[in-house]
């Protein structure tokens, strides 16, 4: 039965490619369950029309095999072999570099427009982004965290991991092998986990394929994720950022209707520089920052001492610097990690963890609800 499945889901992902006249540029084409094409392009990312037209081509003639259903297209960067020369295929890089700079035309690029405003998405009432200036501080941990405390309080909430370089949520809510359903509408189908409606690149693409993604296609991925898809009624929609301040994240300030950001940060001081940028892109972009939380901020050990591993006080010194408040401070638990690493929340169960996100969401609860959404700049969606 299952066989037969699979086969008849190759079968009809040959016809897609076939329809498409299997172009160099078209990567790969997968079908799920529900009849979705999933197609992977390849693109110049200096090249935005040409890779819009290519995609708005090869969805036009998917959807026109029989059997499909939708069709969602993942558009990843052409890289070129120099001639002449065998390259070795290494695995692509899938982060941004550590603490990645925004150039100055970039931070002039995040300017707000007068006048305009960004539609709000229909049942979605508050979007909070989760950014961090640096990689690897601990960012994914607390939008899952705080998302699921939210939750477990009775809020109605999405979480969007438009972490496009790593997606790591798909396995912090132990849902590695979920593929989002296609609706009768052809949207998008968000995940249900712990109590929250999820999507993430993650949940699309294989995560082990190289995917090198730039500004313009890795934004065409994310307004797909969130204007393809039934969110429902949302009392917030928290989105987990990529780190740093690069196209990706520039877009997201520009683009989407978002009510306000949290910065994320360790209590290393080196970050500040990055932490100020990050700051500083969302002033631009006239989005709100209700502040900063601190995490991996110390270990107690057994006896109760607390050893302050990472330095001590950075979170509140860089909020004063900021002018920004100290939304919270997250010990290095063992149950947290164990919790992201086990697809459980450790926000979800009783003692510190459960607290220590209890209150850092009442506290971003009551600051989302103080503040207007943005004056947002005008800008069209292409998807
Ligand atoms: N307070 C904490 N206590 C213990 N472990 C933590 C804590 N916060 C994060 N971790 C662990 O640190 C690691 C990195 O965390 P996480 O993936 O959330 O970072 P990130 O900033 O989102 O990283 P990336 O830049 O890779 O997306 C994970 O293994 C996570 O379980």
């Amino acid at each position: 039965m299952f066989g037969s499945k699979e086969k008849s889901r190759r079968k009809l992902a040959g016809q897609v490619r076939d329809a498409l006249g299997a172009p160099d540029w078209l990567e790969s084409v997968d079908v799920d369950d529900s009849g979705r094409a999933i197609l992977v392009l390849l693109a110049d990312p200096a090249d935005q029309a040409g890779a819009e037209a290519r995609r708005i081509e090869a969805e036009g003639r998917a959807e026109l095999v029989p059997g499909v259903r939708a069709v969602t297209s993942i558009l990843t960067a052409q890289v070129t072999a120099p001639a002449h020369k065998h390259v070795k295929l290494e695995p692509a890089p899938r982060r941004v570099s550590k603490g990645a700079r925004l150039s100055d035309e970039a931070m002039q690029q995040g300017a707000p427009t007068q006048g305009g405003s960004i539609p709000r998405i229909a049942g979605i009432d508050r979007i909070l982004v989760v950014a961090s200036a640096k990689g690897g501080v601990g960012k994914s941990t607390v939008a899952v965290n705080l998302a699921a405390a939210m939750a477990k309080a009775g809020m109605k909430v999405g979480l969007l991991d438009a972490d496009v370089y790593g997606p790591s949520i798909p396995t912090m809510l132990g849902m590695q092998d979920a593929q989002p359903e296609t609706a009768a509408s052809k949207k998008l189908v968000p995940v249900e986990a712990h109590g929250m409606k999820t999507l993430s690149i993650g949940y699309l693409s294989d995560p082990d394929a190289p995917m090198i993604w730039r500004g313009p296609i890795v934004m065409s991925a994310i307004a797909q994720m969130l204007n393809d898809a039934e969110w429902g009624e949302l009392d917030v929609l928290v989105i987990d950022t990529p780190p740093g301040t690069g196209d990706a994240q520039l877009a997201i300030a520009q683009r989407v209707p978002v009510t306000a950001a949290i910065i994320v940060t360790t209590p290393q001081e080196v970050a500040l520089a990055d932490v100020r940028r990050g700051a500083a892109m969302f002033t631009k972009t006239a989005v709100p920052v209700l502040g900063i939380v601190e995490t991996m901020s110390w270990f107690e050990d057994p006896a109760g001492n607390r050893h302050y591993l990472m330095g001590e006080g950075g979170g509140a010194a860089m909020a004063t610097t900021l002018g920004l408040p100290l939304l919270g401070q997250i010990p290095m638990l063992q149950t947290i990690r164990e919790g992201g690493d086990s697809g459980k929340p450790a926000a979800l169960g009783g003692g510190e963890p459960g607290r220590i996100f209890h209150e850092l969401a009442r506290t971003v609860a009551v600051g989302l609800d103080t503040l207007e959404t943005k004056p947002a700049p005008e800008i069209i969606f292409e998807d």
